[in-house]
C-alpha cells in the first residue's frame, strides 16, 4: 500500500487539491483504459468537490459513477446521496444516464437492493462471483466516529469479506454499502476529510495499534495508492 497524507490550509484548498488529484486518474485511467470509474461518498464534504468536477470540460461518454454508500431511501429524498451528486454535478454535465449507476433502494428490502448492486457491478465489470474488481478511485469520508462509506463501528457490515456490497446499520437505519475489501481493491482510495470535530478519530485511525472495528477506516488498506486529503482543522496535529 502505497499511504499518503496532505494537510491543506482550508476547505477550498482541499477541494483544488481533491479535483487535481481525481482530473490526473482520470486523464490516465481514460487514456490507459479508455473509461474511468469511480465511487462517490455521500455527506457534505464531497459536494463543492463535485460542483467543481462539473465545471470541467471532461469526456462524460467515457466516465461512469458509482456510490461507495447509500442511505435506504428513495432517490428524490433529501438524505438521498445519489439526490446530492445529482444536484451538485450529475445533472449539470452531458454525462449519459448509462454511465450513471446508483444504488437501487427501491426494492423495500435493503438485502435484496444490496445483492441486486452488487450483481449490477459483476455484470459492468464482467467479473466472476469470487474476484473483487477495481474501480480506479473510490472517494470516502470519515465521521467523527471514524466509519467510512456506511461501515459503522460494531456493526455486522465489518465482517463482511466475501461480497463487494453489504448492508450497513446507522442507529438503526439501514444502508447500503461497498465492504472494505472491495474499497481495498481499487486502484485509488482518496479520503476527504476536513473539519476540527474529525481530529479524536484520525488520531485513533493514524495509531499505529487500534480496534478496526471501533474505528473502522482503519480497514481501509488499499492494495493500491491511499490518500487521505484533510484541511488543516481536521488534520493540523496529525504527526509529519
Ligand atoms: O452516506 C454518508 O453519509 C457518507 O458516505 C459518510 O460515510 C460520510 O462520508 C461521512 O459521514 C462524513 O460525512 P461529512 O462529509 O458530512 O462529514
Amino acid at each position: 500500500m502505497n499511504k499518503k497524507v496532505e494537510v491543506l490550509p482550508d476547505i477550498s484548498a482541499l477541494v483544488t487539491r481533491g479535483l487535481e488529484v481525481i482530473m490526473s486518474k482520470l486523464s490516465t485511467a481514460i487514456e490507459q483504459r479508455g473509461q474511468f470509474t469511480i465511487a462517490l461518498a455521500g455527506g457534505s464534504t464531497p459536494k463543492p468537490l463535485y460542483e467543481a468536477i462539473a465545471s470541467q470540460d471532461l469526456p462524460w461518454n467515457k466516465i461512469h459513477i458509482f456510490w461507495g454508500d447509500e442511505r435506504y431511501v428513495p432517490p428524490n429524498h433529501p438524505d438521498s446521496n445519489e439526490l446530492m451528486a445529482r444536484r451538485a454535478w450529475l445533472d449539470r454535465v452531458d454525462i449519459p444516464a448509462t454511465n450513471i449507476h446508483p444504488v437501487p433502494t427501491l426494492d423495500g428490502d435493503p438485502a435484496t437492493s444490496s445483492a441486486k448492486y452488487e450483481q449490477h457491478l459483476r455484470d459492468f465489470f464482467h467479473c466472476s462471483s469470487k474476484e473483487f474488481p477495481s474501480l480506479d478511485v473510490v472517494l470516502l469520508g470519515m465521521g467523527d466516529d471514524a466509519h467510512t462509506a456506511s461501515l459503522f463501528p460494531h456493526t455486522p457490515a465489518l465482517k463482511v469479506r466475501d461480497r463487494l456490497i453489504t448492508v450497513g446499520n446507522k442507529d438503526e437505519n439501514p444502508r447500503i454499502t461497498f465492504t472494505y475489501p472491495f474499497i481495498n481493491a481499487a486502484r485509488s482510495v482518496i479520503f476527504l476529510v476536513a473539519g476540527v470535530n474529525k481530529r479524536p478519530a484520525l488520531a485513533q485511525v493514524f495509531a499505529a495499534v487500534g480496534d478496526d472495528f471501533t474505528y473502522p477506516s482503519r480497514l481501509i488498506q488499499p492494495q493500491g495508492e491511499l490518500l487521505w486529503l484533510l484541511d488543516a482543522a481536521a488534520g493540523g496535529e496529525l504527526p509529519a
